[in-house]
């Protein structure tokens, strides 16, 4: 079904021509003055600018430092001008009191020169009703019209007219309609995903606007907007809550680096960067992995049981020896009592300090007991020779000592002897034997390297089975060689394990490292200041003490380098897109990353890949927002044609008959074909496939005006059109080999590539206009959750979808049209 269909009052472009051309002659006066009024903004931005440089080399400190904080910000305020050249502005709300203007909405908003409004910015409240209006619920518009530009020209205008009788007579008869949205999803794909500020719609304007507190989580089918809708929400809240997130920053978590460059030019596009984006492999400072476990691992990892087993597997560390411990130093036997020894470590237990923290305590504490015992022993040689030597002395009769319990050391003999026996080797050993300083690497290389340590440990977890614990089917799918490089799925248990560990210095050394080269770097610039203003000269100010003074909660691009690196940051707000891949382990990493619970969560529990994800939302987000989970569902699909989406439907009622697919927005006119394959013949089919598509889009770009190059190679001719052969998992290297000029890995150029070879995980979240899906029964059987790697695969193309296979269609796709 036409989206346009659904609104009846929707003009249709059957109007006047010239009653047409009034109305983008009207348009393009009004546009004229918002460029006039950018090009003012920006000439008196660049001319503050130039004035505060060049009142650079005198002044005060205080000014100084005036100055520097003047042109930082006038220097962002010309970046953020210059950003909006393109659709400056887009669109036109008319309200239905005749005493109102209409207001007409852009990427930034600009007064003039008496500060009067003359573009609002489409984040704005007053912007709001230009995405939220209906036929059914008007917000008190009468009109809503899109702006077509392109340069500075006005080329095009659509009115969507709730209410006809506010309306002229020239403006009824001038009444243009094509919906924006339509006109806009025809585009081809470019491989960077794009803004839609002029086409929001309704549904994703609720997500887009909601509250910055509490759990939100955005549940829709694939190409509804889900994304999409997250970045303008992040651009939202960081225009509506600036403050806040400019100084605790915005985390977004996606699910591979492909998918965070895919989307991350949209957010400068809406003049936001203070973001940080990283994947799960990269949640954890000082590891970065994309690898993963293989499906039965990744599920036994990504289990909530694993906290209690980690939790049990620091307990172990804790030793308890079956008898008293002894320790030779100083040329004596110390010993402390086996009952002594597990009585304190009960008393440290209970402060339910993380290990290393209480390592301290365990130290000091066997320190002061072996010190008593060494006391003890050397008090008694020292009666037992007073006794010795008073019998030998006088009568025979044992001298009478003052008081057998007085002490004879003082407490700094006791601290002092305690001093000494801590630089004692066997000391240490013991020390280090009883309560190792561990790092999270090293509790889970040997955790997971040693069967007998990891065997102890999950008997230690049946102790305190809470949150239940590892079968025996499950944990020695945990074992790996120790040298084994992290996996993804490593990232959480390494996290959960760093707050269980507590610091055991490593990172504070490294925090120190940072800092101190964030320091030279300042000092080195304090100096670059100092000579250029030259106060250095006049010797009125070192670099040091200028850059000491600059810090301070600095700009927001060292607010997420400084969350990037520190584990224990608080992020203001958090986007988790493709949430349905993040296992329960995964979810307590992010937690720990906003422990105000202010987060946006979209995703897709039909499409849930990994066998540690969602199925769904309550069960794995409901402990964390305590009442305060939201759930919004975006049911309209942008990107699918209804033809593809027909045989998506089929897929989704075979793997996920709970779920309703979304409703598809245009049709392309092209059904969704088979081709089957002789045994052998992959390489010819699959290329004369391809080829065929590549020349296709090629042709399409022409028509649509945006023509490229000439050439013999077919895929030279897609440039900005793109194609995607998606392939089982085990076959990727085999088909990529059969496609040498197609880019088939996780870098940048895949999304530049007119043709890519990838996986159903690589191209999660992305999209292509032509989608060439290679032999659907392996997709299918590749893994627990292959059907829905299959739905996946099967709703990535905009615009055709050919699917090839050489063994029998899975009944699931008994729909498709076959061809020879
Ligand atoms: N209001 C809109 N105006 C124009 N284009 C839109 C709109 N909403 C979504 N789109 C387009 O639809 C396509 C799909 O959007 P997006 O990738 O955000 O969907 P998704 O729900 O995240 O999909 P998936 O679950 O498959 O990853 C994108 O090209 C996006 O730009």
């Amino acid at each position: 079904m036409d989206r346009s269909q659904r609104h009846p009052d929707t003009a249709d472009r059957t109007a006047p021509e010239s009653a047409r051309d009034h109305s983008i002659r009207a348009e393009q006066a009004v546009l004229d003055t918002h460029y006039a009024r950018l090009d003012a903004a920006r000439s008196e931005t660049r001319a503050a600018l130039d004035q505060i440089r060049a009142r650079g080399a005198n002044g005060s400190y205080a000014n100084l430092m005036e100055r520097e904080a003047g042109a930082e910000e006038q220097a962002r305020s010309l970046a953020r001008l210059n950003s909006v050249e393109d659709g400056l502005c887009f669109g036109r709300i008319d309200p239905t009191s005749r005493d109102a203007d209409p207001l007409y909405i852009g990427r930034i908003g600009l007064r003039d020169a008496d500060h009067e409004v003359l573009l609002v910015d489409w984040r704005a409240p007053a912007a709001q009703p230009f995405y939220a209006a209906t036929p059914q619920a008007p917000r008190g518009l009468a009109r809503r019209r899109h702006l077509h530009t392109r340069g500075r020209g006005v080329t095009g205008i659509d009115d969507e007219v709730f209410d006809l009788d506010r309306l002229d007579a020239t403006e009824q008869s001038g009444l243009v309609g094509e919906a924006a949205l339509l006109a806009r999803l025809r585009e081809g794909r470019t491989g960077r995903m794009q803004d839609i500020v002029a086409t929001i719609q309704g549904e994703q304007d609720q997500v887009i606007r909601s509250a910055l507190a509490g759990v939100l989580v955005v549940q829709g089918g694939p190409g509804t907007g889900k994304t999409v809708a997250a970045l303008h929400r992040t651009a939202y809240l960081l225009y509506t809550h600036r403050r806040t997130l400019e100084r605790r920053g915005v985390l977004i978590v996606g699910p591979n680096p492909t998918f965070l460059r895919y989307i991350g030019q949209v957010l400068p596009a809406l003049g936001e960067t203070d973001v940080v984006f990283t994947t799960v492999g990269g949640l954890y400072p000082g590891v970065h992995t994309e690898h993963t476990d293989v499906p039965e691992v990744a599920a036994v990892k990504g289990s909530v049981r694993m906290a209690g087993l980690l939790a049990a597997a620091v307990r172990q560390r804790q030793h308890i020896p079956d008898g008293d411990l002894h320790v030779a130093a100083g040329g004596m036997e110390l010993r402390v009592a086996q009952e002594d020894y597990a009585e304190l470590v009960e008393r440290i237990r209970d402060k339910e300090l993380p290990h290393n923290a209480a390592r301290g305590h365990v130290v000091a504490e066997v320190l002061t007991a072996l010190a008593q015992d060494q006391q003890r022993q050397l008090e008694d040689t020292l009666r037992e020779a007073e006794e010795d030597a008073g019998l030998d002395a006088q009568t025979g009769a044992a001298p009478e000592l003052e008081d057998p319990n007085a002490e004879l050391w003082s407490e700094e003999d006791l601290a002092s002897a305690r001093e000494t026996l801590w630089t004692d080797p066997a000391v240490r050993s013991t020390l280090d034997e009883l309560w190792p300083a561990l790092t999270p690497q090293q509790l889970l290389t040997e955790l997971f390297s040693d069967p007998g340590r990891l065997l102890a440990a999950v008997a230690e977890s049946r102790r305190f089975p809470a949150d239940g614990v590892l079968t025996d089917h499950e944990w020695p799918l945990l074992l790996r060689e120790a040298e084994a490089s992290w996996t993804v799925d490593d990232v959480p248990l390494l996290d959960e394990a760093a707050e269980l560990l507590g610091e055991d210095g490593s990172q504070q050394r490294a925090r120190d490292q940072a800092e101190e080269q964030r320091r030279r770097e300042a000092e080195r610039y304090a100096q670059g200041v100092l000579e250029f203003t030259g106060l250095f000269e006049a010797g009125m100010l070192d670099a040091a003490t200028l850059a000491e003074r600059h810090r301070d909660d600095g700009p927001s691009v060292s607010t997420a380098e400084r969350a990037a690196q520190d584990r224990s940051w608080a992020y203001g707000h958090v986007i988790v897109d493709e949430a349905q891949e993040l296992s329960a382990m995964a979810w307590r990493t992010v937690m720990r990353r906003n422990p105000a619970r202010s987060l946006t969560v979209v995703g897709d529990t039909a499409q849930t890949g990994s066998a540690a994800g969602a199925t769904s939302w309550t069960e794995m987000l409901g402990p964390y927002a305590e009442g305060r989970l939201q759930e919004q569902h975006l049911l309209v699909n942008y990107r699918t044609p209804v033809e593809i989406m027909r045989l998506a439907a089929d897929i989704l009622a075979a793997v996920a008959p709970e779920q309703r697919p979304p409703e598809s927005v245009r049709e392309s006119g092209e059904e969704p074909r088979a081709v089957r394959v002789a045994p052998g013949d992959w390489s010819r089919q699959l290329t004369k496939v391809v080829d065929g598509e590549l020349t296709a889009i090629g042709a399409e770009q022409a028509d649509t005006g945006h023509e490229a190059a000439p050439s013999s190679d077919p895929s030279a001719t897609a440039a900005g059109g793109r194609v995607a052969v998606l392939v089982p998992d085990h076959r990727h290297t085999e088909f990529a080999a059969l496609l040498p000029r197609a880019a088939a890995n996780t870098t940048p150029e895949v999304l530049d590539a007119p043709l890519a070879v990838l996986t159903c995980t690589q191209a999660k979240g992305l999209e292509f206009d032509a989608v060439v899906l290679v032999a659907p029964d392996e997709i299918l059987e590749q893994s627990p959750r292959g059907g829905r790697d299959l739905y996946v695969a099967a709703t990535r193309a905009t615009r055709r979808l050919t699917v090839l296979h050489e063994a029998p269609l899975p009944p699931m796709l008994a729909a498709l049209h076959g061809t020879a």
